[in-house]
């Protein structure tokens, strides 16, 4: 049967997501199933690895049984995932010893103070892993498992568990326990592994008592890993179907967005919002708090980029719809917050689990500022957006002095990309044009990508650049002083948050 369809596997922070794309990249059909988002203490945050893996194959099988595409049609499939969210399991049993750490949660905060009281080992991070020594990434996240569930670490030092990021946990469920891969752009955010020398990092391993045994091997982002059965009932019958393209979401979102050449840029809204500039094969250390990230391996090489992550953009529109029930859906904040002609003083700092790029301050909290008798409901709103902006600024900027390129356009997608204010707020407070592409799922696009170049299904990237299609096109109208009246006031409220849960 003909090969016409790529299916893209893209499990986010708060929902599993299949997607399946035709050869002009038109989507043919998606499934969607959100999951359980577990916060055992303040700042803590898990989620049940056979619930992701669940809610994956559900929506697997949905997409397929809602658009009548035969498994036989597909060419292959690709993988991508929420990153640094760390999954630890038995080898022989498959089950997780532990629920997955996610990558926002705090709970290692006092592990990464230890380290960063280790002589020289920040700077060591910073130089060979490209990170900052931060309670976001897996290495501190696996030593927690293996210090804190009883009998881990023999278990661990006996060969008997593995560690992996979501992908690495998907591709060994897909695969029946036969694979136990990743590719470079997860591995880059381990903190196990060094991205000059590409394998993983000995002295890390030491430094986070990680047992190298546990570590996924290390494949390209585009190559066929093994297969998995899709289809058949019962277990019998289906179709084998390569896997053949891994990222973690936000280099699957700069490979979707086309930006193949250096100093090219995208910005992701989904719960969180990550800015990646692709570098190419220049490792560019950062000055000025971004991190140092792999954007792909592909043919044994790889390329990489200069990244801002901010951990908190949409989940804080979840948090106006679910804690303070200000509205009842997140596209109704842009409708509130067009009703007012400003945030009237009122500035919201959604430092919920800390601040990340460019600040990185893991005891920052939540604030609210500004707050005058007249500040209402749709104040609150519009900050809320605002503060999305706002952070987006502050990566930016740090971005175009560690980059030295000045951005001419944004190229942005993800979730919250369909809020016009946002959008226009965003071009306002940048002074930059915003450029929202037709499919803003490139997250899943990039991973049909990489999938698709591996099997043939896509010639190569300049096929793929080719196809890049604007749908809006965002201008600044705000005047030079109205934005940085504005962004000092951000500034000042930032200052507010920080250091807070000290
Ligand atoms: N119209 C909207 N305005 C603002 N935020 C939105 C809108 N639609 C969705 N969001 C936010 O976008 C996020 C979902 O985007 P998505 O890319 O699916 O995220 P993720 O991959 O991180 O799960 C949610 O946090 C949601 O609050
Ligand atoms: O699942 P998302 O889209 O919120 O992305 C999460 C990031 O990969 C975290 O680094």
């Amino acid at each position: 049967m003909e090969k016409k369809y790529i299916i893209a596997l893209d499990q986010g922070t708060t929902s599993s997501r299949a997607i399946i794309f035709d050869r002009e990249e038109r989507i043919v059909g998606t499934a969607q199933k959100e999951f359980n988002q577990i916060y055992p203490k303040a700042g803590w945050v898990e989620h049940d690895p056979m619930e992701i893996w669940a809610s994956q194959s559900a929506v697997l099988t949905e997409v397929l049984a809602k658009t009548g595409v035969k498994s036989e049609e597909i060419a292959a499939m690709g993988i991508t995932n929420q990153r640094e969210t760390t999954v630890v399991w038995d080898k022989n049993t498959g089950k997780p010893v532990y629920n997955a750490i996610v990558w926002q949660c705090r709970r290692t905060a006092d592990i990464c103070d230890e380290l960063k009281a280790r002589e020289g080992l920040e700077e060591y991070v910073r130089k060979n892993t490209g990170l900052v020594v931060d309670a976001y990434f897996s290495g501190t996240k696996v030593r927690w498992i293996l210090d804190n569930v009883e009998g881990a670490r023999e278990r661990a030092e006996r060969g008997e568990l593995l560690f992996g990021t979501v992908d690495t946990w998907l591709i060994w469920k897909l695969t029946n326990g036969r694979v136990h891969v990743t590719d470079p752009t997860n591995a880059s955010r381990t903190m196990l592994y060094n991205i000059r020398d590409l394998k993983w990092d000995e002295r890390m391993m030491r430094e986070l008592e990680v047992p190298a045994s546990m570590l996924p091997e290390v494949k390209d982002s585009s190559e066929i890993y093994g297969e998995a059965n899709l289809g058949g009932v019962g277990g019998k019958g289906g179709q084998r179907v390569p896997i053949a393209g891994i990222a973690g979401d936000q280099q699957a979102a700069l490979f979707g967005q086309a930006c193949f050449s250096p100093g090219e840029a995208k910005n992701t809204y989904g719960t969180g919002c990550f800015m990646l500039m692709n570098t190419g094969e220049k490792l560019v250390e950062s000055k000025n708090g971004l991190l140092t990230t792999i954007a792909i391996g592909l043919d044994g090489r790889v390329e990489y980029a200069l990244e801002g992550s901010i951990f908190v953009a949409g989940a804080a529109v979840q948090w106006l719809r679910d804690e303070l029930k200000l509205i009842s859906d997140a596209a109704d904040t842009e409708y509130f917050a067009s009703k007012v002609e400003n945030s009237n003083g009122v500035y919201v700092v959604p430092a919920f689990v800390g601040l990340g790029s460019p600040y990185w301050d893991m005891y920052a909290r939540g604030a609210i500022v500004g707050l005058t008798r007249g500040a209402n409901r749709n104040h609150i709103i519009r900050a809320t957006l605002e503060s999305i902006a706002y952070q987006t600024k502050d990566v930016l900027g740090a971005m175009e002095e560690d980059s030295e390129i000045k951005l001419q356009a944004l190229k942005v997608d993800g979730g919250a990309v369909k809020n016009n204010f946002l959008m226009q707020f965003q071009s306002d407070i940048l002074g930059t044009r915003v450029l929202r592409p037709e499919i803003t799922e490139t997250t899943a696009l990039g991973a049909a990508y990489l999938a698709g170049l591996a099997v043939g299904f896509w010639r190569d990237k300049e096929e793929i650049s080719r196809s890049w299609r604007l749908d809006t096109q965002y201008e600044s109208s705000m005047i030079e002083e109205e934005r940085e009246r504005l962004h000092r006031g951000w500034r000042k409220a930032v200052e507010r948050a920080k250091g807070w849960e000290e």
